[in-house]
């Protein structure tokens, strides 16, 4: 078995779960709720830098990246480097998030969050708008084509902002549809985490343009940056590049302040 079918074994175990012990039913009833789009794809097409920033303690890749920080920090300070929106890793088994955190970067950061999940099921949804997400990640590799367009339909119908997710040509193709925000390639493949920039420059005329595109994974400079642009790309993912530092905001402030130049 490859890693990301067993993070999606373990995923399926831990909905059960968690279904059998809170009602999804009761995740309406939270306050954020009824919180109104804040769209990720708009604040994308709008800006000119289009940094996305990730909070990611540590990934099944790089085991440990920074344990040493605290998630309202972090948001605040990728918010006041000028991040369009920020990705939060709520995965708990292999990335050492919660829902928690994203909760908490919720009560510090009013700018678009993105639940970074492998969604399998409308339960993580509702989760997800109930601890204030304003964007969810649906994965390609790990869904159907009616699977996708069933979860980014109720995405939607709670305001929701859609990003899904391909690594490869197929998965493109299979899963193209008018109920996705944004089109995001993930340069690094999830079952063997080579990663390459490549993917996004091959893929890229491949999307179609009612789409923002965003390249994710394995960015590290201005100047990869720089050639994403010229093949579409409006977002930017990064997570490893702004965490590895004893200060994710800082970094991202500095790297954002170089690319406005
Ligand atoms: O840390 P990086 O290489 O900058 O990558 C960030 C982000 O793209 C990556 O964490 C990611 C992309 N797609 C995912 C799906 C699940 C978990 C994690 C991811």
């Amino acid at each position: 078995m490859n890693i990301l079918d067993k993070i999606v074994a373990d995923k399926r175990k831990e909905v059960a779960l968690k279904k059998s012990i809170i009602p999804a039913s009761q995740w309406e009833k939270s306050v954020l709720f009824g919180r109104d789009r804040n769209s990720l794809a708009e604040a994308l097409r709008k800006s000119e830098t289009g940094i996305i920033a990730e909070h990611k303690r540590r990934s099944p890749s790089k085991s440990i990246i920074n344990q040493n920080i605290n998630v309202g920090q972090v948001a605040q300070g990728y918010n006041k480097a000028g991040v369009c929106g920020i990705s939060i890793l709520t995965d708990i088994k292999y990335f050492g998030g919660s829902l928690e955190d994203l909760l908490l970067a919720r009560a510090s950061v009013d700018i678009p969050l993105l639940r970074k999940e492998f969604i399998i099921d409308e339960y993580q949804l509702l989760e997800a708008k109930a601890h204030g997400a304003d964007v969810i990640l649906l994965i390609a590799a790990v869904l159907t084509r009616i699977e996708i367009k069933n979860l980014s339909e109720l995405a939607q119908s709670l305001d929701l902002d859609v990003l899904l997710e391909v690594h490869n040509e197929e998965e493109l193709k299979k899963s193209t549809m008018p109920s996705l925000d944004m089109l995001g390639v993930n340069n690094r493949n999830l079952k063997t985490f080579d990663v390459s920039l490549d993917t996004s420059k091959e893929l890229s005329q491949l999307i179609p343009n009612d789409f923002v595109k965003v390249s994710e994974s394995g960015i590290s400079s201005i100047e990869a940056i720089e050639a994403l642009k010229i093949f579409g790309y409006k977002g930017f993912l990064i997570g490893e590049n702004f965490m590895k530092s004893v200060n994710p905001g800082e970094s991202a402030k500095m790297f954002i302040d170089q690319l406005k130049k």
